[in-house]
């Protein structure tokens, strides 16, 4: 099986070493090959998501990802930008589903901004649409604005869109997902406001005429980030567009105590997949050698069950990180009186020691 390994920019490489580290501990024969991607492609090879990268991602069984992201290169134009690596690769390799378990291990209680009771025995999944949206929507960019009281000005515009079988087939694997759980669906929209979201609304409870045995509820988006906040063990599946998925896997991610905790998979039709930490490349802690690598060592788990069928192997990551969350180590992100604070590589060599 074979594994491309894309560490990317800031914290990603430290933190990608760690998912590593585990991966090699596990006793399985992976080939794994390394790529630079995002800053660290176009400092390498003149763009984000050099061809080298992307041949290497399309051949591979999975992709484990890092970060990518500095903000030396936010003055390149847009196409040499390190986030268009993931962008590209999200398009490129066609993975529209974007699945974010926010899930509070009851260790972690304590460390997260929220009252424990608000939070204690969270397990949501976010499933963002992950190719569509305002993110890819054609026409885009700065032009003279046609009308209005601003008319002959510079503005900027992008296009919100989604196709009714991009919106079929993400609504297919939220209710099937949802039947491995507690059998709920939220769809997430501005229905309210956006033709774009009204239209999702609408094919998303066709679908569910398929699914009867899943209980539908439609929710608009800024009660959906209040309801995060105030009850979120309400909420056990939720499916949105893209924009709106980015924006409240973030705000669900400090349920669980921190960003540095939210792993993901970003996956095709076929369960082929890219599995990276839903945070960025951090900057500011980069090289410190502080960043947490449990998000991403997570999402090496997700990537043995979801993409390489090693479910066995999946659990005894995920369940190392439980036993040393229950040991009381804790990177700076998520560390509280009591706890022994450590840096990312005892962390990852703290997982390690404690596979089973
Ligand atoms: N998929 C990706 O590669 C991805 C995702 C988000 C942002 N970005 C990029 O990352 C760069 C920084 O963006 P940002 O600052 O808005 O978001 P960020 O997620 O990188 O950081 C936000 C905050 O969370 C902290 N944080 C993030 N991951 C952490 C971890 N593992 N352990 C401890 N703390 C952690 C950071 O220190 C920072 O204070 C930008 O260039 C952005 O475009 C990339
Ligand atoms: C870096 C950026 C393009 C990306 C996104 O907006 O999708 C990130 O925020 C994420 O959540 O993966
Ligand atoms: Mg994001």
């Amino acid at each position: 099986m074979k594994i491309a390994i894309l560490p990317g920019d800031g914290i990603g490489p430290e933190i990608t070493a760690q998912a590593v580290k585990v991966l090699n501990a596990l006793g399985e024969s992976f080939e794994m090959e390394s790529a630079e991607v995002g800053g660290a492609g176009y400092a390498a090879h003149g763009h984000p998501l050099p061809e080298g990268t992307l041949k290497l991602a399309k051949e591979a069984d999975a992709v484990l990802f890092g970060a990518v992201g500095d903000y030396k290169y936010d003055t390149l134009e847009r196409a040499l930008r390190p986030e268009q690596a993931i962008l590209g690769l999200r398009r490129e390799l066609n993975l529209f589903a974007n699945l974010r378990p926010a899930i509070l291990y009851p260790e972690l209680a304590g460390a997260s901004t929220l009252k424990p009771e608000v939070v204690s025995g969270l397990d949501i999944l976010i499933i963002r649409e992950l190719t569509g949206d305002i993110y890819f929507g054609k026409p885009r960019g700065v032009r003279e604005c046609p009308d209005g009281p601003f008319k002959g000005q510079r503005e900027g515009f992008d296009t919100m869109r989604y196709a009714e079988g991009e919106i079929r087939r993400i609504a297919h694997v939220a209710f099937q997902a949802a039947r491995k759980r507690d059998k709920r669906v939220t769809s997430v929209d501005k229905a309210n406001v956006l033709e774009t979201f009204q239209f999702w609304r609408d094919i998303v409870t066709d679908v569910h005429k398929e699914y009867q045995d899943v209980a539908l509820e439609h929710m608009y988006v800024d009660n959906a980030a209040m309801q995060l906040v105030r009850a979120p063990k309400k909420f056990d599946v939720i499916v949105t567009g893209n924009m709106f998925g980015d924006i409240l896997s973030d705000a669900a991610a400090m349920l669980t105590g921190s960003i540095g905790m939210l792993p993901s998979a970003s996956l095709d039709a076929n369960n082929k997949g890219l599995y990276e930490p839903s945070h960025g490349s951090a900057p500011d802690i980069a090289g410190q050698g502080v960043a947490n690598p449990l998000a991403t060592i997570l999402s090496a788990a997700m990537m043995l069950r979801f993409s390489l069928g090693l479910t066995e192997q999946a659990d005894r990551i995920e369940n190392a990180v439980k036993r040393v969350l229950a040991q009381g180590l804790r990177t700076p992100d998520i560390h509280e009186a009591g706890s022994t604070k450590v840096g990312t590589e005892e962390m990852g060599n703290a997982v390690v020691a404690a596979l089973a």
